[in-house]
């Protein structure tokens, strides 16, 4: 059907901007703000939800949350000292989030007085964060929620004219802050939206519509996730014809595609994901610290992620004081080790078409490239790794990624079934690089 504000395009963007953003495939997600103060505490109660919610599970009067703002000092912030652990982590971009469903902002924006310069600690966060990354060589993206609890004009539905000349009011006031995040920081690579799933947002495709176009008017190249976009009939993320709107898929939250599900592989897409099992701010409680994740599940997310050629967003939630969570900087750091010697397998690559999912772990590869890499993080019980190949190649060798480098003897048990034993047992994710090459011709019927 004909749309006005559907999708732009049908096949991904192929421009340098939207490679590099596809080669990056590890990113890191930050949520922080007024929540992670009370760290998902009110008034001597831990509140079993995510933390950045706790206005809302807490029922909180919204004067009584906005007077947070004159507590937050954040004597802990050192911006250098979050992108210094972000490059040791291995992630090569980084998603900020600037305005959260609060409406408090990280930056001194001139459209509300609710933001960070007033505030004891009177910085622009978002500045220094931006300035620092990008010393560190990693990419700047924004989170902006639509969303707003704080801002008078915001409605969830449009039930009356009123409803909709205050509406009008926050679409305006919300393009204004947009365009003021573009001015002020025209380095960043990308927007990342949230809080776009109201009946109030779905009814207006077409601002959704002109905030994309207005912002790649402002900074050409600019990346954004299809989870911004409402089409003429308040469909999301893929319009009315089933066609993708923005650059990239960006439905998956806290969830991954299944890994054989290579339908996903059409279009770009990122999944964004919490250390604990579900809040985004940080939460000081046992609730949340007991549902941690190991480096090993989050080494095999990014695995998985990168064999289905998608990124993957993980989110840290630092203190109220602007300090890392010591337990979220160890993490990182054992990420980041793994990716020192096995990096070769997720910076750049993407499904490996032939090659179907094994069980164990998750194959890779660069776009017409020779090379595959076998991730195992399932490691079987047999201590033998089973190799079904693409039909019509044969293994030449495998070479374990990490060092010292070993070369395996890969045992041929059928022209396409190879074994290698893994020898003692190993508690760590391990890395083949595959060498293959076509096999002779070899003529047989199916049973
Ligand atoms: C990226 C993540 N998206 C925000 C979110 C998630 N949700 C939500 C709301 C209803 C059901 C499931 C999820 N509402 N807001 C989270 O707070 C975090 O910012």
């Amino acid at each position: 059907m004909e749309l006005n504000y559907g999708a732009s395009r049908q096949q991904p963007r192929q421009d340098a901007a939207m490679q590099r953003f596809r080669e990056h495939r590890f990113g890191q997600f930050v949520h922080w703000g007024l929540y992670a103060m009370p760290a998902g505490y009110w008034q001597g109660t831990e509140y079993r939800f995510a933390a950045e919610f706790l206005q809302k599970t807490a029922n909180i009067p919204e004067p009584e949350w906005a007077e947070l703002a004159q507590q937050f000092s954040a004597e802990a912030f050192d911006a250098d000292a979050w992108a210094a652990l972000a490059a040791r982590s291995g992630v090569k971009y980084a998603t900020f989030t600037t305005k959260h469903h609060d409406g408090f902002c990280l930056w001194p924006s001139q459209y509300t007085d609710f933001h960070s310069g007033n505030t004891p600690a009177a910085r622009d966060f978002i500045g220094e964060l931006v300035a620092a990354y990008q010393r560190h060589g990693i990419d700047v993206y924004l989170y902006y929620s639509v969303l707003d609890w704080h801002h008078p004009d915001w409605r969830y539905r449009l039930e009356s004219a009123e409803d909709q000349q205050a509406f009008k009011r926050y679409l305006d006031f919300a393009m204004n802050q947009l365009v003021e995040l573009a001015q002020r920081y025209p380095s960043v690579k990308g927007f990342w939206f949230d809080g776009t799933w109201d009946e109030s947002v779905k009814a207006n495709g077409r601002w959704t519509w002109e905030v994309e176009q207005r912002l790649k008017e402002l900074i050409p190249g600019l990346i954004v996730s299809s989870r911004l976009r409402a089409d003429d009939l308040g469909a999301r993320h893929r319009d009315s014809n089933g066609s993708l709107m923005g650059d990239y898929e960006s439905g998956y939250e806290r969830r991954l595609p299944d890994p054989w599900d290579r339908s996903v592989c059409e279009q770009d897409w990122e999944a964004c994901m919490t250390i604990p099992q579900a809040s985004w701010g940080y939460h000081a409680g046992p609730w949340a610290k007991r549902t941690r994740k190991s480096a090993a599940e989050l080494i095999d997310m990014i695995a998985h992620c990168t064999s289905l050629s998608g990124n993957f967003l993980l989110n840290f939630g630092p203190r109220g004081d602007g300090s890392i969570d010591p337990e979220d900087a160890a993490l990182a750091e054992q990420i980041g080790n793994w990716l020192a010697q096995n990096g070769a397998a997720i910076y750049g690559k993407g499904v490996a078409t032939n090659w179907s999912y094994p069980g164990w772990g998750y194959y890779t590869q660069e776009a017409d490239s020779e090379t595959v890499y076998a991730v195992v993080t399932k490691w079987p019980t047999a201590r033998r790794l089973r190799l079904q190949l693409p039909a019509g190649e044969r293994l030449l060798a495998a070479t374990l990624l990490r060092e010292p480098a070993l070369q395996l003897n890969p045992q041929e048990l059928e022209t396409s079934l190879f074994e290698l034993e893994l020898g003692n047992s190993s508690e760590e994710t391990l890395v083949f690089e595959l060498t293959t090459a076509a096999a002779e011709e070899q003529s047989w019927t199916e049973p």
